[in-house]
C-alpha cells in the first residue's frame, strides 16, 4: 500500500488556502491558519515559526474534519473556538456574536473620549458594557485600563457564561460584575446600578427587514438576538432614556452604530447630552457615536 504523504505545516496552509479560495470560502487564509492552529495547539504566529513541522496522520484527520465544517459554512471562529479582538484571544461559540474589527474602533474611540473627559475618575473609571456577548468590550477595557471597574450586562444567560469564562481566562474576573438584565426593560438601570463614567454598547441594531440580506453564514450560525432589533433603534432609545440613571455628570455614552444610524441616534439625544462626535470606520461608514452627559 502506498504510504500517505506527510504534510508540513507550510504545505498544508498553502494547499488549504488555495482550496478555500477555489471554493469561494470567506477569509481563506485566516480559516486555514485558525483551523490548523487549533488542531496543532499552536498560535497563528507559531505556525510560521514552526512551518516545517510534520503533521501527523491523526492531526490530518482532525484538520480535514474542521475544513469540512468550514466548507459547510460554519464560521471559522466557531470551529476553532476562538476569535481575536484588539489582539486578545476570546473563546467563542454559537452562544455569542463573533467580535468584529469595527467594534475595536468603537472601543478605541470610547477610551479616547474617557481619557479626554476630564473626569477625576478617568484613571479608575466605572464602566457599563450593555450587551456584552463574549465579553470582548468589557474584558478588553479591563485589560487596557487596569484601574477600571466594570459591569457587563446581557439578557442572554448563555452569552454571560461565555463572557465569564473569557474574563477568567484573562484574569480580570474580580473587576467585572456580570449582570443578567434586559436593556429594554424599565428595571434595567436599577439592576445594573449606577452611576458610571462610561456606558458603552454595541447593541442589536439590524432592522428585522434587513435580516434576509445578511450573509448566509451569519444567519445560520450567529445568534439573531445579538443582531436584530425590530425597527433598529429600540436599544438606543431605551439606553438613552435610562442614561440619566446610568451616567454621572460629564460621563461618556458611546454606541456602535448601524452605517445609517448616526442621524437617528443623534435625534434621540436631545438636550441632555453635549459634545456629540461621530467616528467613521475603515470603509468611511459612520460606526461610533459618543456624547457627554450634561
Ligand atoms: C451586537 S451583540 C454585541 C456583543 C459584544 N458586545 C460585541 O461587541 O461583540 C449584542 C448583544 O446584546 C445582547 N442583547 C440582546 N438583547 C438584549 C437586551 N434586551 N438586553 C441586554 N442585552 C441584549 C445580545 O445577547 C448580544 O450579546
Amino acid at each position: 500500500m502506498p504510504e500517505e504523504k506527510v504534510w508540513s505545516v507550510v504545505e498544508l496552509l498553502k494547499t488549504t488556502t488555495a482550496f478555500f479560495i477555489d471554493k469561494k470560502i470567506d477569509e481563506p487564509r485566516l480559516s486555514a491558519e485558525l483551523l490548523l492552529g487549533r488542531v496543532l495547539g499552536l498560535q497563528r504566529l507559531q505556525l510560521y515559526l514552526d512551518h516545517e513541522r510534520p503533521v501527523t496522520p491523526s492531526e490530518l484527520v482532525a484538520f480535514r474534519a474542521a475544513c469540512r465544517e468550514r466548507m459547510q459554512g460554519r464560521p471559522v471562529q466557531y470551529i476553532a473556538g476562538e476569535a481575536f479582538f484588539y489582539g486578545y484571544r476570546f473563546f467563542v461559540d454559537e452562544r455569542v456574536l463573533i467580535p468584529r474589527p469595527e467594534t475595536e474602533l468603537v472601543l478605541e474611540h470610547a477610551m479616547e473620549r474617557l481619557a479626554a473627559s476630564g473626569l477625576a475618575s478617568a484613571q479608575s473609571p466605572s464602566i457599563l458594557d450593555i450587551g456584552t456577548g463574549s465579553g470582548s468590550i468589557a474584558i478588553t477595557l479591563a485589560l487596557r485600563l487596569p484601574g477600571a471597574r466594570l459591569t457587563a450586562a446581557d439578557v442572554s444567560a448563555a452569552a454571560l457564561n461565555v463572557a465569564r469564562c473569557n474574563a477568567d481566562a484573562h484574569g480580570v474576573s474580580e473587576r467585572i460584575t456580570f449582570v443578567e438584565a434586559d436593556a429594554l426593560d424599565s428595571s434595567f438601570a436599577e439592576k445594573v446600578g449606577g452611576s458610571f463614567d462610561l456606558v458603552i454598547s454595541n447593541p442589536p441594531y439590524i432592522p428585522e427587514a434587513e435580516w434576509a440580506t445578511l450573509q448566509e453564514e451569519v444567519k445560520r450560525y450567529e445568534p439573531k438576538l445579538a443582531l436584530v432589533a425590530p425597527v433598529g433603534f429600540e436599544y438606543y432609545e431605551r439606553i438613552v432614556a435610562a442614561a440619566p440613571a446610568l451616567l454621572g455628570k460629564g460621563g461618556v455614552l458611546c454606541f456602535e452604530l448601524h452605517a445609517d444610524g448616526a442621524a437617528g441616534v443623534r435625534a434621540l439625544l436631545g438636550s441632555g447630552f453635549g459634545g456629540i462626535e461621530v467616528m467613521q470606520d475603515y470603509n468611511k461608514l459612520d460606526r461610533a457615536l459618543s456624547c457627554i452627559s450634561a
